[in-house]
């Protein structure tokens, strides 16, 4: 940003030594003398700060500062008057004025107020850029996966994001739902209004009521104020009903009402209150089967049934478990503060055999351990729960084989595990196992391992 400042003075006189001691200060400084010469100079031209000096009206330098501030806002102004008067400078700074003062008896003494209106107006510029690039981070969508099912998924998310439906997330737990909700509202047109998340399964029905719908005053005993409930809060926003599938019936029933009539009433309470929010439910569950079951009301489900979105478990999109772990481990190491670059073969192979029941937040927690643990630059087996320690390759031909198995298998099983717990090192594994290299290279030719 640069430190320039327009100095307007009419007569040029009172302010007439001003630009000289500015641009001594090392400012940049245009001097302007008629009304014209201002207005076209502020439309080529943007000014940290302006001064106008004092032989302008009041009623003018009042019209100047309101189209400073209407065009450039973050332009400072200062209003300098031989007499100045309360009233005007009361009125100057309501108007966003920095400073309005009496000519000083030396000018000099201007410097000072002009240094702190440039860095106020430094630090407004600053703010504003820090905002903006903390309004692209936000808005940056950070969906990791580039898998056949997660493009697919991507490009569904895309779609439907601007339509303005409802929309009904399927997945196991982990799986990211609350965050692809998070996406949807960011692409959506509400997205500089509010995203609100509640678990629809861990509250009684009455405390549900409550926080979805808000209190009148008086409603039962406690209740001393008026709540608004989270739909009043979400208005204009988009509001994700996590666990809907956890919803008690008589719940059900009142969110397919503010569906339908999209209003609510207040527990205790008899208007109703017009609301517009976005609703995105959520749920692990499979809806169909509830509703065979009579758990899940036909006609809410049908409701939220809009657009489904099934998100794929981990397993079967391994080939995006690579990805993860690089943005897992940049994240934590961020937030650690360590220097993790990535991992050795044998840990990224035992992470791409786990079958991940927790899904992607397990992954999440396995790397976030894994970076606090690992003080080298490199992720071994060694910093990963045990269990990805005894190979996996063992596990499986354990499960489907335990009893019958050939010496052959045993011998395979030996190997593998060896050769994890020294981390892929043959030499060690050779040496562990009592063989030389050689043997152990066509062994582990043999077994394909
Ligand atoms: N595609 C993804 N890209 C980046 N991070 C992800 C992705 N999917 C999930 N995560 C991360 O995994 C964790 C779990 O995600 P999230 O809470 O959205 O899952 P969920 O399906 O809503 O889980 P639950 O059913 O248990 O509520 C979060 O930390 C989230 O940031």
């Amino acid at each position: 940003m640069r430190r320039n400042i327009l100095v307007v003075d009419k007569d040029n006189g009172s302010l007439a030594a001003l630009p000289e001691l500015l641009k001594a200060a090392g400012y940049e400084v245009i001097h302007v003398h008629t009304h014209h010469e201002t207005r076209s100079t502020l439309t080529k031209e943007h000014f940290a700060v302006v001064i106008a000096g004092l032989e302008e009206h009041h009623a003018q330098k009042q019209s100047l500062l309101k189209s400073i501030k209407a065009n450039t806002p973050d332009t400072e102004v200062i209003l300098v008057s031989r007499a100045a008067r309360v009233d005007a400078a009361v009125r100057a700074m309501q108007m966003g004025a920095f400073h309005f003062l009496s000519l000083p008896e030396n000018p000099a003494d201007l410097l000072v107020i002009v240094d702190k209106a440039m860095e106020k107006c430094f630090l407004q510029s600053e703010v504003n850029e820090l905002r903006q690039i903390l309004k692209k981070q936000q808005t940056k969508p950070t969906l990791i996966g580039q898998s056949a099912p997660m493009q697919e998924l991507k490009k569904e998310i895309a779609r439907i994001a601007p339509l303005d439906c409802t929309v009904l997330i399927q997945g196991e737990t982990g799986t990211g739902k609350e965050m692809v909700a998070k996406m949807i509202h960011k692409l959506s047109s509400r997205t500089d209004k509010r995203f609100y998340a509640i678990n629809a399964g861990v509250f009684s029905p009455e405390l549900l009521a409550n926080e979805l719908f808000g209190h009148e005053k008086g409603a039962f005993t406690g209740a001393q104020s008026t709540k608004e409930g989270i739909f009043e809060a979400a208005n204009n926003g988009t509001l994700l009903l996590d666990e809907i599938g956890e919803m008690p019936v008589n719940m059900q029933v009142q969110l397919l009402r503010v569906l339908q009539e999209r209003t609510i009433t207040r527990v205790g309470g008899t208007s109703d209150i017009s609301i517009d929010v976005r609703v995105i439910a959520a749920t692990h569950r499979n809806l169909e089967k509830l509703v065979e079951k009579n758990q899940f009301r036909q006609d809410l489900f049908y409701r939220l049934n809009v657009f489904t979105l099934r998100l794929p478990a981990l397993r079967e999109r391994p080939d995006d478990i690579p990805l993860f772990c690089n943005f897992f481990i940049e994240k934590y190491c961020k937030t650690f503060g360590k220097k993790v670059t990535g991992l050795s073969e044998n840990a990224m192979l035992a992470l791409m055999r786990h079958s991940y029941p927790g899904n992607v937040r397990e992954l999440e927690n396995i790397i976030e351990r894994a970076v606090v643990l690992c003080d080298s630059g490199t992720i071994h087996l060694a910093h990963l729960p045990q269990e990805f320690s005894i190979g996996t390759k063992r596990t499986r031909k354990t499960h489907t084989n335990n009893t019958h198995r050939t010496l052959a298998d045993v011998e395979q099983e030996h190997i593998t595990q060896v050769l994890h717990s020294v981390d892929g090192n043959k030499a060690s594994a050779a040496k562990i196992l009592g063989i030389d290299r050689a043997t152990l290279w066509r062994k582990l030719k043999k077994y394909s391992l």
